[in-house]
C-alpha cells in the first residue's frame, strides 16, 4: 500500500501535507521556489545515473469508464485513500482551477503516463511537485518490472540545485514556451529560457539547426544513399546537444539513429560501439531495469542479427574491427568515419 512509503511528521497539517508526506531519499526537499510553485531541491550534490526517486502509483486512471464518467470514476480512487494521502492529493497543484471538475484537472495537472506508449496515467505525490526545465537535470521512466516511476539524475545536480524534469520535446524557446502555455498553462522560467537575450539567440539559432538536423537523419531514403552525410549530421547533433547541455531523451535517440545507419550498411563495428552507448545512456537514466536497454542488448552483442542489418554492403566491417589500444580521439575519429 501507497501509505507505507511515506514516512509521516509529528505536526501533520493540512496546508503543508505534501512537505510532511515525503520519500525518504535524503536526496531532496520540496520547498517553495520563486514563480514555480513548490518543486525538489537537491540536498546533497546528485551524480548522473543515481536514482533520485522510485514511487508507486497513488492511484491510476485505469478505471475511468469513459469521458462522461471520468470525474466520478477519479473521485472513487480519491475517496478510497487514507485520510493524509487524499489531502496531498487535494494540495497537488491544479492548471485548470476554474474549469470545474477539480479531482481530473488535479489529475490533467500532475499525471505521468505508465511508460511512453500506455494510455494509463498515474499520480505520484512526490514526482508530481518535479518541475519542468526545457533543459532538465533528471528523467522520469515507468520500470515495468518494479511497477514504479523512477526519476534518475542524467546530469550532476549541485547541492541546492533544483531538480528539474521535461513535460516537452524541445524546439526554439519560443516554440517550447508557446506549446507550454498551451498545455500546461504556464509561462516557463527555466534556466534555458531565461538566459540573457543573446545568448538566448544563439541557443534558439542551435536548436533551430538541431531541429533541422533531426529531420534530415529521418529521411530514410538518405540514409540508404548518402548514410556517410546522414552520420556526419549525428555527429554534429551530438556537439549541439553538448554545446546545449541537453541530455534528455533526445541523446540516446541519437545514437540509437547512429546504430541504424550502421546497422543498415553492414558495419557491425560501429553498430556495436553506438547500441552500447544507446544502452548506457538507458541504463544511466532509467535503471537496470529498462525495458529499451534490454531491447537493444542481443543487437549490442551481434548486430547482424537485427532485422534491417544488411541493406547494402556499402560499410560491411565485422567485430573484430573495433579499434582496441587507440587514444579516445582517434577512437572517436574512427567512429564518426571522419
Ligand atoms: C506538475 S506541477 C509541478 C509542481 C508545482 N510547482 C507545484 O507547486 O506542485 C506543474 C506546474 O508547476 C509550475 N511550473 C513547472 N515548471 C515550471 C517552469 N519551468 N516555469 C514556471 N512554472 C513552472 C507551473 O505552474 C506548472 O503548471
Amino acid at each position: 500500500m501507497t501509505s507505507q512509503r511515506y514516512h509521516q511528521h509529528s505536526n501533520d497539517s493540512t496546508s503543508t501535507n505534501i512537505e510532511i508526506l515525503h520519500l525518504d531519499t535524503g536526496l531532496f526537499t520540496i520547498q517553495d521556489i520563486p514563480g514555480k510553485g513548490k518543486g525538489l531541491i537537491a540536498s546533497q550534490t546528485i551524480e548522473p545515473g543515481t536514482c533520485i526517486l522510485s514511487e508507486s502509483p497513488l492511484f491510476t486512471t485505469e478505471n475511468i469508464r469513459s469521458i462522461e464518467t471520468t470525474e466520478n470514476d477519479l473521485a472513487k480512487e480519491v475517496q478510497a485513500l487514507p485520510k493524509d494521502l487524499n489531502l496531498a492529493f487535494f494540495a497537488l497543484h491544479n492548471n485548470y482551477p476554474r474549469e470545474g471538475s477539480p479531482i481530473s484537472n488535479i489529475v490533467r495537472s500532475n499525471a505521468y503516463p505508465l511508460g511512453p506508449t500506455s494510455g494509463i496515467g498515474a499520480i505520484f505525490l512526490a514526482i508530481a511537485r518535479i518541475n519542468h526545465s526545457c533543459r532538465p537535470n533528471a528523467q522520469q521512466a515507468w520500470d515495468p518490472v518494479a511497477k514504479k516511476e523512477t526519476v534518475y539524475a542524467v546530469r550532476s545536480i549541485q547541492i541546492g540545485e533544483e531538480i528539474t524534469l521535461s513535460y516537452h520535446n524541445g524546439g526554439t524557446s519560443s516554440q517550447r514556451r508557446a506549446d507550454l502555455k498551451e498545455h500546461f498553462r504556464f509561462d516557463c522560467t527555466c534556466d534555458a529560457c531565461s538566459l540573457p537575450a543573446e545568448e538566448l539567440a544563439a541557443s534558439n539559432a542551435r536548436l533551430q539547426k538541431a531541429a533541422e538536423l533531426d529531420e534530415q537523419i529521418g529521411d530514410s531514403k538518405r540514409v540508404h544513399l548518402t548514410p556517410e552525410l546522414a552520420l556526419a549530421d549525428c555527429k554534429t547533433l551530438l556537439g549541439i546537444y553538448q554545446e546545449e547541455g541537453i541530455a534528455d531523451t533526445r541523446l540516446p535517440r541519437l545514437y540509437y539513429d547512429a546504430f541504424q545507419i550502421c546497422v543498415l550498411h553492414s558495419d557491425q563495428a560501429r553498430a556495436k560501439t553506438f547500441a552500447n552507448r544507446y544502452r548506457a545512456l538507458k541504463v544511466l537514466a532509467e535503471g537496470p531495469d529498462s525495458l529499451d536497454a534490454r531491447e537493444i542488448m542481443p543487437f549490442a552483442r551481434k548486430p547482424a542479427t537485427h532485422e534491417s542489418f544488411g541493406a547494402t554492403k556499402k560499410w560491411a566491417a565485422s567485430l573484430k574491427q573495433i579499434p582496441k589500444d587507440t587514444d579516445p580521439e582517434s577512437f572517436e575519429r574512427w567512429l564518426w568515419r571522419e
